[in-house]
């Protein structure tokens, strides 16, 4: 069993905490989350916030997934907790499909019913929702996040902390920068580049 602790206490925690049941190796000890309205999930105790974590390490968790939908947010924990000595497990859900000459870094989740392809690469404390499909040779940045439903062709590139939408549909190739938004149910045709916003079909930039 890998012990850890669980950072966040969402609607993502509580997904991604049934992921690590599902998987049956994870042992998680109690949940991480700031936030004073911060209810207990799964009947794990809600530990503190970020103040705890120096504690924990020195009592011997060493692992930690840090469960936050917010790019920017889990982007930055992982540096902090990184530093504390933590390192980040793989939680990939019994029912994703990871080919396997796929690569995924630390901390990365992989849904149910996903797919990473053929000599894709997921970098660290990246997210692969529910459903979303990476095709072959595709490389999603650290801390992005492939939402439900997103399609990405062959070659799609994308950058850090950028959110691929729900339903969204990449064609082969083309690159998102860092720090991006594509809207739900976008088709992008073209590059994108580093933090834009962009949606519609075909995918053009939203004020
Ligand atoms: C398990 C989970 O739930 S994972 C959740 C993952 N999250 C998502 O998939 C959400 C993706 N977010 C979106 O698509 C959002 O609509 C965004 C980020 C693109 C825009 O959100 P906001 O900044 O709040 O923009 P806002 O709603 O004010 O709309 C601005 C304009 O863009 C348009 N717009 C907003 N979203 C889209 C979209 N997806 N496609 C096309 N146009 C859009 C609006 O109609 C509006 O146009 P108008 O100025 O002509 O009226």
């Amino acid at each position: 069993m890998v012990r850890l602790v669980l950072v966040g206490a969402g609607g993502h925690a509580r997904v991604v905490l049934e992921l690590l049941r599902a998987a049956g190796w994870f042992e998680v000890v109690g949940v991480i989350d700031a936030r004073p309205d911060a209810a207990p999930i799964g009947g794990l105790p809600i530990l503190g916030g970020e103040e705890v974590l120096p504690r924990l390490r020195a009592e011997g968790i060493a692992q930690a997934l840090i469960a936050i939908g917010d790019n920017v947010a889990r982007d930055r924990l992982g540096t902090r907790l990184a530093a504390l000595g933590f390192s980040f497990p793989v939680a990939v859900h019994p029912a994703a499909l990871v080919a396997p000459s796929a690569r995924l870094g630390a901390g990365v989740v992989v849904m149910a019913r996903a797919v990473v392809g053929t000599d894709a690469t997921v970098e660290d404390l990246a997210i692969i929702n529910t459903g979303a499909i990476l095709e072959h040779d595709g490389r999603v940045g650290r801390a992005a996040h492939l939402a439900p439903g997103s399609i990405l062709a062959g070659g799609v590139r994308i950058g850090a902390r950028t959110l691929v939408g729900v339903g969204a549909a990449l064609c082969p190739g083309v690159a998102i920068g860092a720090d991006a938004v594509v809207g739900a149910g976008a088709a992008v045709v073209a590059d994108v580049p580093q933090g834009a916003r962009v949606g519609g079909v075909p995918a053009r930039r939203i004020s």
